[in-house]
C-alpha cells in the first residue's frame, strides 16, 4: 500500500523499516516482503514517480535533474581542484530514487572491482564469482527490434545476463548512422580500442554496444520494477512517501548501541512520528542520505557543537569518491543526430506522438551510441609517482561515451554534433559528506574533492588526448568536421585549465559508509553491512562500497541489495 502522508500510516510497529526507496531500498522492500510473515515499511522523502512523462521517456532523462521536485538539488562546496567552482550534485528525490532520474546506462564494472571488494572486507561473498548470480537475478534482458538497414549487429553475451529479473535491460532499439561508424573503428589497426562483445562480462576493456535500463522503449526504474503492481498489492508491504527520516534513535547498552526506532517528519503536513523496527532498521538513503542520517543521530567522528556523540565511527561520511567527466564536441557531416529534433519543435512533437503510440523512435533510446573502456599503459610515467588506483588489470581507468549529438545542449550554433564524454572511473581524489547544520532539512556539505590528486589531473589529460586520437581515425574523419568546443592545439596547461573549468560529476558517489573487515577499526559497516558496534541497524546502498566501482553504479547497487536481502532473510528465517 502506498501512503501519501505519514499521518495515514496504520501503525508504528514493523518487523523491518527501510529508509530510502532507491534501487537498494526498493530491492530490500520487495525481497523482504516476499516472506508473508514479514511486515515491511519503506520510507521515501520524495514524491511518487507516477504520471511523469519525462520519467518514462528515456531521451528526456536530462530534463529530470535541474531544479525539479524529483531531485534534492544539491550543490558541492567550492572545489579547490576546479578553481573554486561549485557543481550541481543531483540525487533522486522520488520513488525509485536516482534510478527514476538517472541516464539508465547499465554497466557492472570489472571482475577485479568485486574481487577487491571481497579482499577489503574479507568476505568472498562479494567476489565477482559470487556476485554474478545477483547481477543476473536483477535483470530481465529484453530483445530489440532495430531498423535493419542501420543495424551493424548488436552483440551481447547471453550467458552473463538474466531474463527473469525485475529490471529491464536492453540495447538501443533505434539505430543511427553513427553506430556502425563507431563500431567499425575497432577494425582500424590504429585504434586503441578493440571490439568487446559485452562489457558486462567482467572484462570491460574495449569498445562495444551500450545496454540500458529500458524495456518496451520505457525507463525501467526501481519504482516501476521492484515496487511494481505485484509488490504493491502485498498486504505486508507499506510504502510512505513525502516523509523525511531525520535520525535513528538508539540506547547505549555498555559498548553497543541498540537501535530500534527512527524519527520521521512529513514533508507535506509537518507531522512528526517515531516508528519501530522490531527486527531491523535499514538505511538505504544513498551515499549522501545515509551518512547524513547517521551523523544527525550522533553516529560518526565528531558532532556539531552542542550535540551528543552517541557512537564513535570516524569514517561516517568520509572517503567520498565520485567519477568526474567532461565532454568534447565535434561538428559532424551526419544529419540524423539529436539536433534533428532537439532544434526542431515540430519534429520533436511528432516523435513524442510516435513514442506515445508505439513506445518507439529515437526518444525510446538513452544517450550512448557506443561505450569504450581504456587503461593507461603500464609504462605511463604517472605510475613512477603515484600508485595505480584501479582494482586490477581488467579495470578501466577511463570511460569514453560516444553520443550522437550535443548532450550538454550547451549554446552552440545550430548544426549536427558528436559528443565524446571522457569519464575518469578510477579517481584517487577523495572527499566527504559532513553536516552544515543540526537541522535535518538543511543540505549537508558535499565535497567530492574533484581533481585534487596528481593522478586524476594526469589521467584526464591522457583521456582528452586519446579522444582526439580516436577522432583522427580514418573512419571518424570521414564523418567529422572541426572540433566545436576545444582547440586541438592547446598546450597541456591550457587543456588542464579547460578541464577544470568544464568538468562535471557523472553522479556516481560511493564509499561514504564503507564496508571493512569484521573487527577492523576503519569503515562504517561490517561485511554483512551491519553498522559496526550497533545492534539492529544496517546500511545497504551505494555508500557501503569499499571502493568506487569503475562503471555506472546502478547495476552494482541492485546486485549488492539482492545479496543483502538474502543475508537478511537467512538471518531471520
Ligand atoms: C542524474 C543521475 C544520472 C545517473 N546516471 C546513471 C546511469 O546512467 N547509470 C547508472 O548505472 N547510474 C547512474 N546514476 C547513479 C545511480 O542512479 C545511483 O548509483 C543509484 O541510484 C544509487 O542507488 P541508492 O539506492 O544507493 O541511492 P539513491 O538512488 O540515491 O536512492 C536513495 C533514496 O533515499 C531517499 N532518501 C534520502 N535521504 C532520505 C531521508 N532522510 N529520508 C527518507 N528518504 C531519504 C532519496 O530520496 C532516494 O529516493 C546516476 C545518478 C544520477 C543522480
Amino acid at each position: 500500500r502506498l501512503y501519501q502522508d505519514l499521518k495515514d500510516l496504520p501503525k508504528a510497529d514493523w518487523d523491518f523499516v527501510i529508509v530510502g526507496a532507491g534501487p537498494a531500498g526498493s530491492v530490500l522492500a520487495h525481497r523482504l516482503s516476499e516472506v508473508k510473515s514479514n511486515n515491511v515499511l519503506l520510507i521515501e522523502a520524495g514524491p511518487s514517480n507516477e504520471n511523469i512523462l519525462e520519467m518514462s521517456i528515456p531521451f528526456f532523462a536530462s530534463r529530470l535533474i535541474a531544479a525539479t521536485p524529483w531531485d534534492w538539488n544539491y550543490t558541492t562546496i567550492p572545489q579547490e581542484g576546479l578553481d573554486g567552482r561549485e557543481l550541481p550534485f543531483p540525487r533522486g528525490h522520488v520513488l525509485g530514487g536516482s534510478s527514476s532520474t538517472n541516464f539508465m546506462v547499465h554497466t557492472r564494472g570489472s571482475s577485479d572491482d568485486y574481487d577487491e571488494f571481497a579482499r577489503l572486507t574479507g568476505d568472498p561473498g562479494w567476489s565477482w564469482e559470487s556476485m554474478l548470480p545477483y547481477f543476473m537475478k536483477n535483470e530481465r534482458w529484453s530483445s530489440f527490434d532495430p531498423k535493419p538497414e542501420l543495424d551493424c549487429t548488436r552483440t551481447h553475451n547471453p550467458s552473463v545476463h538474466g531474463t527473469k529479473g525485475k529490471t529491464s535491460v536492453s540495447q538501443s532499439a533505434y539505430g543511427s548512422e553513427v553506430d556502425c561508424v563507431l563500431l567499425s573503428t575497432t577494425e582500424d589497426p590504429e585504434s586503441e580500442f578493440s571490439f568487446n562483445k559485452d562489457f558486462n562480462s567482467g572484462t570491460p576493456l574495449g569498445l562495444g554496444w551500450p545496454q540500458a535500463n529500458v524495456g518496451n522503449g520505457t525507463r525501467s526504474s526501481a519504482a516501476t520494477s521492484y515496487l511494481g503492481k505485484d509488490a504493491m498489492a502485498r498486504k505486508n508491504l507499506h510504502v510512505v512517501i513525502n516523509t523525511l527520516a531525520t535520525r535513528v534513535i538508539g540506547e547505549k547498552e555498555r559498548d553497543t548501541l541498540s537501535v530500534k526506532q527512527v524519527e520521521l517528519v512529513s514533508k507535506v503536513t509537518g507531522v512528526k512520528k517515531t516508528v519501530k523496527a522490531s527486527k531491523e532498521l535499514i538505511l538505504s538513503a544513498g551515499s549522501v542520505g545515509s551518512p547524513a542520517i547517521l551523523l544527525h543521530s550522533g553516529i560518526g567522528g565528531k558532532t556539531l557543537p552542542g550535540k551528543k556523540l552517541l557512537h564513535k565511527l570516524p569514517d561516517v561520511g568520509q572517503n567520498l569518491l565520485d567519477h568526474p567527466m567532461f565532454t568534447f564536441l565535434w561538428k559532424t557531416k551526419l544529419t540524423d543526430t539529436f539536433e534533428d529534433y532537439v532544434q526542431n519543435a515540430t519534429r520533436m512533437n511528432e516523435l513524442i506522438g510516435l513514442w506515445n503510440a508505439t513506445r518507439s523512435g529515437p526518444l525510446a533510446n538513452t544517450y550512448p551510441n557506443a561505450i569504450g573502456w581504456h587503461r593507461l599503459p603500464v609504462d605511463d610515467p604517472i605510475f613512477a609517482e603515484e600508485a595505480d588506483p584501479s582494482s586490477g588489470d581488467k579495470t578501466a581507468h577511463l570511460e569514453f561515451i560516444f553520443i550522437n549529438g550535443n548532450l550538454p545542449a550547451s549554446t552552440l550554433p545550430d548544426g549536427n554534433y558528436l559528443s565524446i564524454v571522457v569519464a575518469l572511473v578510477t579517481p584517487s581524489s577523495a572527499g566527504s559528506v559532513t553536516l552544515a547544520s543540526a537541522d535535518p532539512f538543511k543540505a549537508p556539505l558535499i565535497d567530492p574533492a574533484f581533481l585534487t590528486s596528481k593522478f586524476d589531473v594526469h589521467a584526464f589529460r591522457y583521456g582528452a588526448k586519446l579522444a582526439q586520437r580516436f577522432a583522427n581515425l580514418t573512419v571518424m574523419q570521414n564523418v567529422l568536421l572541426e572540433p566545436a568546443n576545444f582547440d586541438p592545439n592547446w598546450t597541456d596547461d591550457e587543456l588542464d585549465a579547460w578541464i577544470r573549468e568544464n568538468m562535471i560529476s557523472v553522479f556516481h558517489p560511493m564509499k561514504t559508509c564503507r564496508a571493512s573487515r569484521k573487527g577492523s577499526k576503519i569503515g562504517v559497516v561490517d561485511p554483512d553491512l551491519k553498522v559496526k558496534g550497533v545492534k539492529g541497524l544496517r546500511v545497504v546502498d551505494a555508500s557501503v562500497f569499499p571502493l568506487l566501482i569503475s562503471a555506472h553504479t546502478t547495476a552494482p547497487v541492485y546486485a549488492l541489495a539482492e545479496r543483502a536481502a538474502d543475508l537478511i532473510k537467512k538471518e531471520w528465517s
